[in-house]
């Protein structure tokens, strides 16, 4: 009804050719919407009341978040369960290549911190949390493995546009930007259709056939001040690779889209806020793009909010990024790679591959005994050496609350309740 209201106001409008002329018809209709968001104000509030992480605040704080457009994505009552979270078979087959990748080396097994993390809702009940364990003695400066990209973006400064490989002995320029050669230009453009590149292209006066009421998406957005951006274009990636792999095998959800699927979602939304909403981003830009696609966004499943949230979701609890200081700032994910949680004393470093593209090189620091689960930093060098507090809270977007990690965890217990799981040096719980 809400839809039909909205739809009516806005061919009147454009009928009318402009906002002034309001109608009788205008007006109803306005005080209808009026109505309707009052309604939904009440039904949030009501929601939002519930809700644990909520309940010690006030109506007005409530009321306060909501007008600002804060608002908590649940998945609809009827998503399946098996869409919630990654496959028995999805893990099996991460550990097959995990196990090629590394010689034998790792295995991929619940994480030592699955239990306190369940414990302390930072996941949810019935979810668990992996992690990457060593099944023989692993000495210091070891190459564990090499872990090629699946997804990246890149402002293309200092970087292939394509595929994030570093360009510094050399490049071709296409179209304005950077490439390893015409072959990255070529699967850039085939990954990304006519939309992405209807504006060079009619720059450089080729014909190209525009369908009717198509609008391309780099002509109508000026991101060059948005922050993240390359996040943007890695959730465009994103969902190039589902939409083909829908497209493909017909009967696949799209949140079982093969690589996608090993990827881990939090469930919680990050220190207890929820998440901030951006209508352009959230909305606007996600639906332009599936436009553009082909997607029917009020038909296919592809275009279901909830979706979309998972989506984005998985991609940012996973993605990694690398700034070289020269505005080559790149976001990549790389599937095996994100099941290494984080410690802040870690004893896995990762560097960039001199020789593989945008893969990325993980190595031990120290030496590692059978059974010790290996953890990466998420945190940059210079963060890793800030106090407790600090690196808790940059933390906050992975962990949801507390970071779990031994050194925390001993910096914790010196000043409020303890949380410690390291009485036996890291070892896994099952060996
Ligand atoms: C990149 S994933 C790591 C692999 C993930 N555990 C899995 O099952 O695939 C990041 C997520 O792991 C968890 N995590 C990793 N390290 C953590 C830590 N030190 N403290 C709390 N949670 C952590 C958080 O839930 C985070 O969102």
């Amino acid at each position: 009804e809400c839809i039909t209201v909205i739809q009516r106001s806005i061919s009147i409008t454009s009928q009318n050719g402009c906002h002034r002329g309001h109608t009788v018809s205008d007006f109803l209709d306005h005080l209808k919407l009026k109505e309707y968001a009052e309604r939904a104000l009440r039904h949030e509030k009501r929601y939002l009341l519930q809700e644990d992480t909520w309940r010690d605040s006030g109506e007005q704080e409530i009321l306060q978040t909501i007008r600002k457009g804060d608002i908590k994505v649940v998945a609809y009552p009827w998503f399946p369960e098996a869409l919630f979270r990654r496959s028995e078979n999805a893990i099996q087959r991460a550990n097959n290549t995990l196990e090629a990748l590394s010689q034998n080396k790792l295995v991929i097994k619940k994480s030592r911190l699955s239990d306190t993390l369940r414990s302390y809702g930072q996941i949810q009940h019935d979810q668990d949390a992996y992690g990457i364990f060593a099944m023989t003695d692993i000495p210091a400066d070891t190459k564990l493995f090499l872990d090629k990209t699946i997804l990246c973006a890149t402002d293309g400064s200092y970087r292939c546009t394509t595929c994030c490989a570093d360009l510094s002995l050399g490049a071709s320029r296409f179209l304005g930007k950077l490439y390893c050669d015409r072959n990255c230009f070529r699967n850039l453009r085939a990954a990304c259709g006519l939309g992405t590149f209807y504006r060079y292209e009619q720059d450089l006066g080729e014909t190209v056939s525009r369908p009717e009421g198509f609008q391309s998406f780099f002509a109508d957005h000026d991101l060059e001040e948005t922050t993240g951006k390359e996040e943007i274009f890695l959730f465009q990636r994103a969902l190039e690779v589902v939409y083909k792999s829908t497209q493909r095998y017909p009967g696949r959800h799209p949140l079982q889209t093969r690589m996608l699927n090993y990827l881990t979602a939090r469930y919680h939304d990050g220190a207890g806020a929820s998440k901030r909403f951006s209508y352009t981003e959230d909305v606007c830009l996600r639906f332009e793009f599936l436009q553009k696609l082909g997607v029917d966004i009020f038909q296919d499943e592809l275009a279901e909010a909830w979706v979309l949230e998972t989506l984005a979701n998985r991609i940012q609890t996973n993605m990694r990024g690398y700034s070289g200081g020269n505005g080559d700032d790149m976001v990549a994910v790389n599937t095996m790679y994100a099941f290494f949680n984080h410690s802040c004393q870690p004893n896995v470093k990762s560097s960039d591959s001199e020789d593989e593209d945008s893969a990325i090189c993980v190595t031990t620091t120290r030496k590692i005994e059978r059974g010790e689960e290996l953890y990466v930093s998420y945190l940059s060098d210079e963060d890793l050496r800030e106090g407790h507090d600090v690196r808790e809270e940059k933390l906050r977007p992975w962990t949801g609350g507390m970071c779990l990690c031994r050194k925390c965890s001993r910096e914790r217990r010196r000043t409020e309740r303890p949380v410690s799981l390291y009485n036996d040096e890291n070892r896994c719980p099952s060996q």
